[in-house]
C-alpha cells in the first residue's frame, strides 16, 4: 500500500515537471517573438536575435518531441513562375519536411504583423522536422532578403530559375488568364513592351542581380539554385539534391510521383503512403493529384524575329547568372519556346521511354548527378564559379 502511494506521488511529480518545462520553454519562446515583433515594426532598429529560440530549438530534451509551430529554417525565395509551387508541394512528401499551405509573404507584404504572426502561420512540427516556406516574390525585394537574414543568418535558401524566355511566356499566360474577360489581349510582343530591352522583359529575365543581393548576405553553401526544367523532367533528381542540401535522410521515392499525360507534368501519386501528408500542405486536384489549371497554361507563340531579338538580348544575362552560380543550364534549345502542353508532353515522354534501372538509388554527389543528366531542355553541366561559359 505504502509502495503504491509512493508510486502515485512519483508519477504526479514527474507530470508536474514535464508541465513546468513545457510551459516555461514556450513562454520564453513567445517572449522572444514578441520582442522581435516590436523590432519587426521598426526594422531599422533591429537587435541581434537569439536564433536558437527563433528556430524553435531548446535545450530541453522533452521539447524535442513537442509538436509546435516553428519558424522556417528553409525558404524557397523565388523566382515566380519557375516551378516553386510544385517544388514546395513535392518536398512535403518527405516525413521530415512541413510547409504552410500557401505563400505567407511575410518578408514582403506582411512584415508589420510581426514574427509571432509569421510563426503562427506555420504548421505544427517536431524539432526533427524542417519547416519550409515559399514565397516566390522574396528574391525580388532586397529588403526582404535583409529581413530574412535578420531573422536567421543560418537559414537555407532555395532559388528556382527557368529559361528566361519560357518565364516571359509563363508570365504572359498568367496575365492573359487574369484579363480573360477583356475583348482584346495584346500579343506577346506588345505585352513585352514591343522590344527585347524593355523594363518588363528586363525584370523577368535578369536572375543574376537579385541573386547577387542574396550572395551579399548569405554564404554560397546556404543557397541552392535549381532549374524548373529539371524539376519538370526529372523531379526525383531535384528532390534528392534538396535532401542532400538540407542534410535529410533519403526518403523520396519514384513511386511518390506519377507522370500525368493529360496535364503534361509529374503529379502526386495518390496511392503513395506519403500522399495524405502532402495533400494537407498543397491544393491539388483530388482525382489526379496534380496542381490546378493555373499551372501548365498554354504558352504564346513568339514570332521568329522577336524570338531572335530576345535570344540575343538575353544571352549575356544568362552568362552572368552561370558565372555567378558556377553552374550552367542548357537553355539554348529555343525551338521549345513555342511549346504548349502537347509539345512538353512529348519532350517528357521521350525522356521517360528508356526504362530506369530498378531498385533504390544511391545518394549521389552533385557532380555524378550532373554527369547523368542528359543535355536536353533543362539539362545542365557544371562550370567552375567565374569559369568559362560553354
Ligand atoms: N509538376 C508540375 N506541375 C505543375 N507545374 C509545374 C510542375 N513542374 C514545373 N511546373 C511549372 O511551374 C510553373 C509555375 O511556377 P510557380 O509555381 O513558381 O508559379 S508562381 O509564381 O507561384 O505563380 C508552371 O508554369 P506554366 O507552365 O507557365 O503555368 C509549370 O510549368
Amino acid at each position: 500500500m505504502h509502495k503504491k502511494v509512493l508510486g502515485i506521488l512519483g508519477v504526479l511529480t514527474f507530470s508536474l515537471y514535464i508541465f513546468l518545462v513545457v510551459t516555461t520553454s514556450s513562454q520564453a519562446h513567445n517572449k522572444t517573438l514578441r520582442q522581435h515583433r516590436f523590432s519587426g515594426q521598426h526594422a531599422a532598429f533591429f537587435e541581434p536575435l537569439n536564433t536558437s529560440a527563433l528556430d524553435g530549438k531548446s535545450s530541453s530534451l522533452i521539447s524535442e518531441f513537442v509538436r509546435r509551430r516553428r519558424l522556417p529554417t528553409c525558404l524557397i525565395i523565388g523566382f515566380s513562375k519557375c516551378g516553386t509551387t510544385a517544388l514546395r508541394g513535392f518536398l512535403t512528401l518527405h516525413p521530415h519536411i512541413v510547409s504552410p499551405l500557401r505563400e505567407i509573404r511575410y518578408f514582403t507584404m506582411n512584415f508589420v504583423r510581426g514574427l509571432l504572426w509569421y510563426r503562427n502561420q506555420m504548421p505544427l512540427s517536431t524539432a526533427a522536422q524542417i519547416t519550409v516556406e515559399k514565397s516566390a516574390g522574396y528574391i525580388n525585394t532586397p529588403v526582404s532578403i535583409e529581413r530574412i537574414h535578420q531573422m536567421n543568418a543560418g537559414v537555407k535558401l532555395v532559388v528556382m530559375v527557368r529559361d528566361p524566355i519560357t518565364r516571359l511566356q509563363s508570365e504572359y499566360a498568367r496575365c492573359v488568364s487574369r484579363n480573360i474577360s477583356r475583348p482584346r489581349v495584346p500579343s506577346f510582343q506588345v505585352w513585352c513592351g514591343g522590344a527585347a530591352h524593355t523594363s518588363k522583359v528586363l525584370r523577368l529575365i535578369d536572375y543574376a542581380t537579385p541573386l547577387d543581393n542574396v550572395y551579399r548576405l548569405f554564404r554560397r553553401d546556404q543557397v541552392l539554385v535549381l532549374s524548373e526544367e529539371l524539376l519538370e523532367e526529372k523531379p526525383l533528381d531535384v528532390l534528392e539534391e534538396i535532401e542532400a542540401f538540407l542534410d535529410l535522410r533519403q526518403a523520396f521515392s519514384k513511386t511518390d510521383l506519377v507522370y500525368n499525360k493529360e496535364k503534361g507534368f509529374f503529379c502526386f501519386n495518390t496511392s503513395s503512403t506519403k500522399y495524405p501528408k502532402a495533400k494537407a500542405s498543397i491544393v491539388l486536384n483530388e482525382k489526379t493529384g496534380c496542381l490546378g489549371s493555373h499551372k501548365g497554361r498554354v504558352h504564346p507563340e513568339i514570332g521568329d524575329k522577336f524570338l531572335k531579338e530576345l535570344t540575343t538580348f538575353i544571352r549575356p544575362f544568362n552568362q552572368r547568372l552561370f558565372h555567378l552560380i558556377g553552374r550552367t543550364f542548357t537553355w539554348a534549345n529555343f525551338k521549345n519556346h513555342r511549346v504548349g502542353v502537347r509539345a512538353r508532353r512529348e519532350i517528357v515522354e521521350d525522356l521517360l521511354s528508356p526504362v530506369a534501372p530498378q531498385g533504390r538509388r544511391q545518394r549521389q554527389t552533385a557532380a555524378t548527378r550532373e554527369e547523368r543528366v542528359a543535355p536536353v531542355r533543362g539539362g545542365y553541366t557544371r562550370s567552375p564559379p567565374g569559369g568559362e561559359i560553354r
